[in-house]
């Protein structure tokens, strides 16, 4: 493993960030893509290791689709590989193999696929041996364990000759995502309604089209912290627009209360410091990615705040929660888990000279704790965890001055 070792910098002058695209839209052009007689133009793909993998996959179609440690690659995959009636094996990186899988594979099972698992039940590695006839067309899912399963059976909707009437059941967790998966079918020409808890796609064509990915709203949530940690400084992000297709755009509203003002122009954000307004409380559920992001700035700028919506962390690249109660005790601010789901981030009264931060082979550990080089010097433990949704991030980082 790499170490990278941040010197501290509290202010900077103005920076032009240019954002990798949106891991999450890629890899559902991707899909709907194979999917299509592939006559569409789509451009911007993003360079995260979890795209990059989605590409070759689908490209060399070998007989083992390893996904890495990429979740929407796993179980947009799954979906795929299930529809298109191929004998696959799914499989990824140890981590990869303890994240659930179940209720996507019994939702599969239920439309007439054949898949067994071939370590632990509800667990990849998974043998899918194709979905030869559809059995059923209305299916009951669980929307509380990951959106990711909901995202890959509307994906390949259109193409069931039966089409899909998915109703969700229990709380609906990444919603943001569901709806970005919607939207995105919607531009390769798909239509489907929602009404209450129930989605319904009918059998159909996707449409070529000309898509271009946005830019990751996701990786742009560190730079936002940044300054918000920073003493003074400006940045500009390019290629992000207001009305975005990803619900992590709501970094915009919860910066706006922690001291970072959103200006767009220019085919992109400007981020200008302002007074810190204070937050109580932020409800994570459908943004779950961005938790680390705000927890880490809270805990440096001094905000207290009570954090709820956290239920999907614990089952991502690692125990996300385990790992910031971890991290941020290294520099003296508490992550606290209350009753009912509620942790209270108090944050840290004194920082020490340097701070070593473990990132558990996640990429958004490493990033969300990069702004601590405004307070401290800070290394990282694998620098190149980084990769897996924006491999240039230190080549950005590097950028501030
Ligand atoms: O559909 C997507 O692109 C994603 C959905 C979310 O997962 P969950 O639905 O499991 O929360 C998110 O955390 C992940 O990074 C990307
Ligand atoms: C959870 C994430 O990704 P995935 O579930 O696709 O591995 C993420 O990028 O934070």
């Amino acid at each position: 493993m790499k170490t990278l070792t941040l010197q501290q910098i509290s202010s900077f002058s103005p920076v032009k960030i240019p954002l990798p695209a949106s891991k999450s839209e890629s890899n559902r052009a991707l899909i709907i893509d194979a999917l299509t007689s592939g006559q569409n133009q789509i451009t911007n793909l993003a360079e995260a290791r979890d795209t990059q993998t989605m590409i070759r996959l689908l490209k060399e179609n070998p007989p083992v689709f390893d996904v890495l440690d990429a979740g929407t690659t796993m179980r947009f995959l799954t979906a795929y590989a299930a529809v298109t009636d191929q004998n696959k094996v799914m499989t990824g990186t140890a981590r990869m193999c303890e994240r659930p899988i179940g209720i996507l594979v019994d939702a599969l099972i239920e439309l007439g696929a054949e898949i067994h698992y071939m370590n632990i039940e509800g667990y990849p590695p998974l043998a899918i041996h194709g979905l030869k006839n559809q059995l059923a067309n209305k299916i009951s899912i669980r929307g509380d364990v990951s959106s990711q399963y909901i995202s890959a059976l509307l994906m390949i909707a259109p193409v069931l000759p039966l089409g899909i009437e998915l109703e969700l059941t229990g709380k609906v967790g990444s919603k943001t995502y569901i709806e970005m998966t919607l939207q995105l079918m919607r531009s390769f020409g798909i239509e489907y309604t929602w009404e209450g808890n129930v989605i319904k796609v009918d059998p159909q064509d996707y449409q070529p089209t000309t898509f271009a990915v946005e830019s990751d709203w996701s990786g742009a949530s560190y730079w936002f912290s940044l300054l918000a940690c920073a003493d003074q400084g400006e940045l500009f992000l390019e290629g992000l627009k207001s009305d975005s297709l990803q619900g992590d755009a709501m970094i915009v509203d919860i910066m706006d209360y922690l001291g970072v003002k959103s200006e767009f122009k220019d085919g992109g954000v400007y981020l200008t410091k302002q007074a810190v307004k204070g937050l109580d409380h932020w409800d994570f559920t459908h943004c779950p990615d961005i938790a680390q992001t705000v927890a880490v700035t809270c805990a440096i700028i001094g905000q207290k705040m009570d954090f709820t919506g956290l239920e999907s962390l614990r089952i991502k690249e690692t125990d996300r929660i385990f790992a910031l109660q971890e991290e941020l005790a290294k520099f003296n601010a508490q992550f606290v888990e209350e009753d009912n789901g509620i942790f209270t981030l108090i944050p840290s009264v004194t920082m020490p000279a340097d701070v070593h931060i473990k990132t558990y082979d996640d990429h958004r550990m490493a990033m969300a704790f990069m702004p601590l080089m405004t307070k401290t010097r800070v290394v990282i433990d694998d620098l190149e965890v980084v990769n897996k949704s924006y491999p240039s991030f230190w080549k950005h980082v590097d950028l501030i001055q």
